[in-house]
């Protein structure tokens, strides 16, 4: 399957490309002065999980995502500030911000307007591969990281991992399958994010969270990602004592995302 062009490879090969088109326009120096001038001390997004579920409450991290390359454009009305508010008052843990640009019609801008409008903290949702990104990640504003465990050798991974929290960031580590979950467990993880979607082929199954927790140590915060659409999925998750989830699609499908989220969660 590694052969044939996936979409991840796709998304990945144009990443490559451009991170040298901003490496270009905005070298990794200023980046780093940007960082400094910023002054910015990073929120904990793993604390506001634990705090959720300290409470015994779900923790949700709740998606900004206008569009997808499975599901197209999946919400017209696009205003990331009013959807962040929607989700503080929905009860929402931490945020989620779709950076990429050619894949998602994320963008940068998003998270640094919604990190200004709501006190919680804030993932940048990009497919990170390069230091360069870490960098910016956090020149925005970002409190977290994703990376992908299928898009990355293990030496990169754990580089990746150990920059983003020299510069103060948490790491959401996400993985698919018993081999990535296994090199996902080398690192000093706290949140092991299992991806219900395969980024190969889309194809999206709950039971990839159940397959997998059974060899998920104790100490560790398993977050569900993707698929979570109805209060079933989400009283099947916590039967299996999941509770923290990232949720994005069933979120912004609904004209008032946080009241959607709170009547799903509570
Ligand atoms: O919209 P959903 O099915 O609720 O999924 C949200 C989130 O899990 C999904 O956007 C996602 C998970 N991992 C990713 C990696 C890259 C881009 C997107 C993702």
């Amino acid at each position: 399957m590694m052969n044939t062009p996936t979409i991840l490879k796709k998304i990945v090969e144009r990443k490559f490309q451009e991170i040298e088109e901003r490496k270009a326009l905005l070298s990794i120096e200023v980046l780093k002065d940007q960082i400094q001038a910023n002054n910015d001390t990073p929120r904990g997004f793993i604390q506001a999980i634990e705090s959720k579920l300290g409470q015994n409450s779900a923790a949700v991290i709740a998606e900004i995502k206008k569009a997808s390359p499975s599901k197209g454009v999946i919400r017209e009305n696009f205003n990331p500030q009013e959807i962040a508010l929607s989700y503080k008052k929905g009860g929402a843990a931490c945020l989620s911000v779709l950076t990429d640009v050619d894949y998602f019609q994320g963008s940068d801008a998003y998270l640094q307007d919604v990190r200004k409008t709501v006190d919680l903290p804030v993932i940048r949702k990009d497919f990170i591969v390069d230091d360069y990104q870490v960098f910016e990640a956090r020149a925005i504003g970002a409190d977290c990281i994703l990376l992908i465990v299928a898009c990355l050798e293990p030496e990169r991974l754990s580089h990746l991992y150990n920059l983003a929290v020299e510069l103060g960031m948490d790491v959401l580590v996400e993985v698919h399958d018993a081999a990535e979950l296994q090199t996902a467990l080398e690192l000093p993880i706290r949140l092991v994010g299992i991806n219900n979607r395969n980024l190969h082929t889309f194809e999206v199954s709950l039971d990839t969270t159940f397959d997998l927790l059974g060899t998920i140590p104790d100490d560790k915060i398993v977050v569900t990602e993707s698929g979570i659409h109805t209060i079933d999925d989400i009283a099947a998750m916590r039967g299996h004592n999941v509770n923290a989830f990232l949720v994005g699609e069933s979120l912004m499908r609904a004209d008032d995302p946080g009241e959607r989220l709170a009547e799903m969660f509570l």
